[in-house]
C-alpha cells in the first residue's frame, strides 16, 4: 500500500476567479470557520462534540466499500477464437489473440498517438503519458469480453451497485517498452458515467501494472504474469473496474507490448423504488440518533458534515443538483446518505472547493502537491455552498440563512480530493467539456439541546425542510 498523499487531482480552473467580493458578504464565512475550526484543530478530549464526533467519523469511516475489482477470464470457449480488427497502414488488418510479438507491434504501430485532456483541449505530452490508440469504429473485437466474461454482474455484486450497468468500448491502448500513463481520473461522459473498466488483452509484455489509489488504498493489476498461456493454462484476460474519479496510473512497461481495452461504464438512472438495504446504514442511524439525543452533543445547536468520498460528474444543466446528484452516490457514501435520511435529519448537499488549485495550472504532473487533507488541517479558504448556485456562475453564491447561522460545524469526515472552485473544463483521460466533477459535503443540521429535548418529549420528528427558493438566498445576501 503506498503513502496516501500520493493522491492527486486534475481539476484545474479555467475561469477567472470570481468577482472580489465586498468584505461584508465574507463575514458570515469567517464567522463560520471560526466555529468549525474549533473541531479540527486539536479536538479537545474533554468536550463531548468532539468525543461523539470522533465516534461517528469511525463508524462513518468503517461503513466504506471498494472502489475497484479485478479479475480474470480464462479465453475459452466463445473467446478462444477472438480477433481484433483494425485500421492499418496498409487498410484493413486483424489479429488473433494471444497476441504475438510481431501483430502486438504491427498494432502498435498502426496506432495515434494518445493524448489526454488539460488546459481546455487535449495535448499531447510524452511526459504524462506515452501510448498509442485506435478508437471504434477503427477497430472492433469479434466477440466482447465483457459480456462474455459476464464483468458486469460481478462488479454490481462486489461493489454494491444496484442499478445496471451498461460498458461502451472507448478505445484500444497500446504501450510499447517505456510506455506508461501518469496518475489521472476519467474524464466524465454524463452524469451517469459511473466507471471504467479496462481489459488486457494476452501479449508478452512485464511492468505496465495499473494502479488504482483511493482514500489512502490501492489495487494494482497483475495481468503481465497472469494473461499468457502456460503448459496447463489457457491464456486469459485480465480486467479491472474503477470508479472513474479515482486516481489511477499505468506503471511503465519495462519490454513487449501491453494492449488494453478500455470501456466507459454507465449506471442506468431512474432506478426509484427499488432502495437497497444497507445492513451498515442501520448501524449508522442508530449513532446518529444517539448524537442527536445526546444534549451535550452541540449543545447550542449546529451541523454535523460528511464530506462524500467519491467526485460526482455534475453538468451546467442540473438544475436540482442535490437530488440528481445523490442519486449517483457511488460506494459508502450511498451508505452514508441512507443513515443521514433514515436518522430523519434536516440535510443538505455542499460543493466542497479548494480556492489553491486555480494558482496551479500544472497540477497534472506527477510531481504535483497533492492536494489533500491532512489530518484536521483544513485550509482556510475553502468554500462551501449550494451546488446550483455556486458552481458555474461565477457568483459566489452561499446560503447563509440555512447554513451559515453562526452555528458550529463539526466535520465527522473530511474530503480527500476536490476540484477548484467555478472549474468547469476536467482534465483527465480525455479533455471534454460536458461534465466536470464536484466533489460534496453531506450537512445536516442539528438543532440545540433544548430544541432537541422538546422534540424528543413531545415526540416530534425533525424532516428534511424543502429547499429554500434561490431568490430568497438573494434576498439574504442583499440584506
Ligand atoms: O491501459 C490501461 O490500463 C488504462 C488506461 C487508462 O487509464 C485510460 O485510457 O484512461
Ligand atoms: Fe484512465
Amino acid at each position: 500500500m503506498s503513502d496516501a498523499s500520493d493522491s492527486r487531482t486534475f481539476d484545474i480552473a479555467d475561469q477567472p476567479p470570481p468577482k472580489k467580493q465586498k468584505k461584508s458578504e465574507y463575514e458570515w464565512y469567517d464567522r463560520a470557520y471560526a466555529k468549525a475550526s474549533k473541531y479540527w484543530d486539536d479536538p479537545p478530549e474533554d468536550d463531548p462534540t468532539s468525543v461523539i464526533a470522533a465516534t461517528l467519523e469511525d463508524k462513518f469511516l468503517h461503513a466504506a466499500r471498494p472502489f475497484a475489482c479485478t479479475g480474470t477470464i480464462d479465453m475459452v470457449g466463445a473467446l478462444e477464437k477472438v480477433k481484433v480488427y483494425y485500421t492499418g497502414p496498409d487498410g484493413e488488418a486483424s489479429v488473433n489473440l494471444p497476441l504475438n510479438t510481431a501483430d502486438a507491434d504491427a498494432l502498435h504501430a498502426a496506432g495515434q498517438l494518445s493524448m489526454f485532456g488539460r488546459d481546455g483541449g487535449n495535448v499531447y505530452d510524452e511526459s504524462y503519458r506515452l501510448a498509442r490508440e485506435h478508437r471504434p469504429p477503427q477497430v472492433a473485437i469479434s466477440a466482447d469480453p465483457v459480456l462474455v466474461g459476464d464483468i458486469l454482474p460481478f462488479v454490481r455484486q462486489h461493489l454494491g451497485i444496484d442499478r445496471p450497468l451498461r460498458a461502451v468500448l472507448y478505445k484500444v491502448n497500446t504501450y510499447s517498452a517505456g510506455g506508461f500513463f501518469g496518475a489521472h481520473r476519467d474524464t466524465p461522459k454524463g452524469t451517469d458515467h459511473i466507471g471504467t473498466i479496462t481489459v488486457c488483452l494476452p501479449s508478452e509484455f512485464e511492468g505496465g501494472e495499473l494502479v488504482v489509489r483511493h482514500g489512502g488504498k490501492e489495487v494494482k493489476s497483475e495481468w503481465s504474469s497472469q494473461v499468457r498461456p502456460t503448459a496447463d493454462k489457457p491464456a486469459r484476460l485480465g480486467w479491472m473496474f474503477l470508479y472513474s474519479d479515482c486516481d489511477h496510473e499505468v506503471l511503465p512497461v519495462t519490454s513487449g507490448t501491453r494492449v488494453t481495452l478500455a470501456y466507459d461504464v454507465f449506471a442506468s438512472q431512474g432506478m426509484e423504488g427499488e432502495q437497497v438495504k444497507y445492513s451498515d446504514a442501520a448501524e449508522l442511524t442508530d449513532a446518529l440518533r444517539a448524537a442527536y439525543q445526546n444534549l451535550d452533543f452541540l449543545p447550542d445547536g449546529g451541523h454535523i458534515a460528511f464530506a462524500m468520498q467519491h467526485s460526482y460528474p455534475h453538468t451546467r444543466c442540473d438544475e436540482l443538483a442535490d437530488e440528481a446528484l445523490v442519486k449517483e452516490f457511488k460506494g459508502g457514501d450511498m451508505v452514508w446518505l441512507r443513515a443521514v435520511q433514515d436518522a430523519q435529519l434536516d440535510w443538505r448537499l455542499l460543493g466542497v472547493y479548494s480556492d489553491s488549485m486555480e494558482d496551479d495550472p500544472k497540477s497534472y504532473e506527477t510531481d504535483a502537491e497533492p492536494y489533500r487533507f491532512k489530518g484536521r488541517d483544513l485550509p482556510a479558504q475553502e468554500g462551501f455552498m449550494y451546488l446550483q448556485d455556486a458552481l458555474f456562475g461565477s457568483d459566489y453564491c452561499p446560503n447563509p440563512k440555512w447554513f451559515f447561522d453562526n452555528k458550529d460545524v463539526a466535520w465527522i469526515t473530511l474530503p480527500i480530493c476536490w476540484g477548484g472552485r467555478n472549474s468547469y473544463m476536467s482534465y483527465g483521460n480525455e479533455w471534454c467539456a460536458e461534465a466536470t466533477y464536484v466533489n460534496v459535503a453531506l450537512v445536516a443540521k442539528i438543532p440545540t439541546a433544548e430544541e432537541r429535548e422538546a422534540a424528543l418529549n413531545g415526540g416530534v420528528v425533525v424532516e428534511k425542510a424543502t429547499p429554500e427558493p434561490k431568490q430568497d438566498n438573494d434576498e439574504e445576501q442583499q440584506e
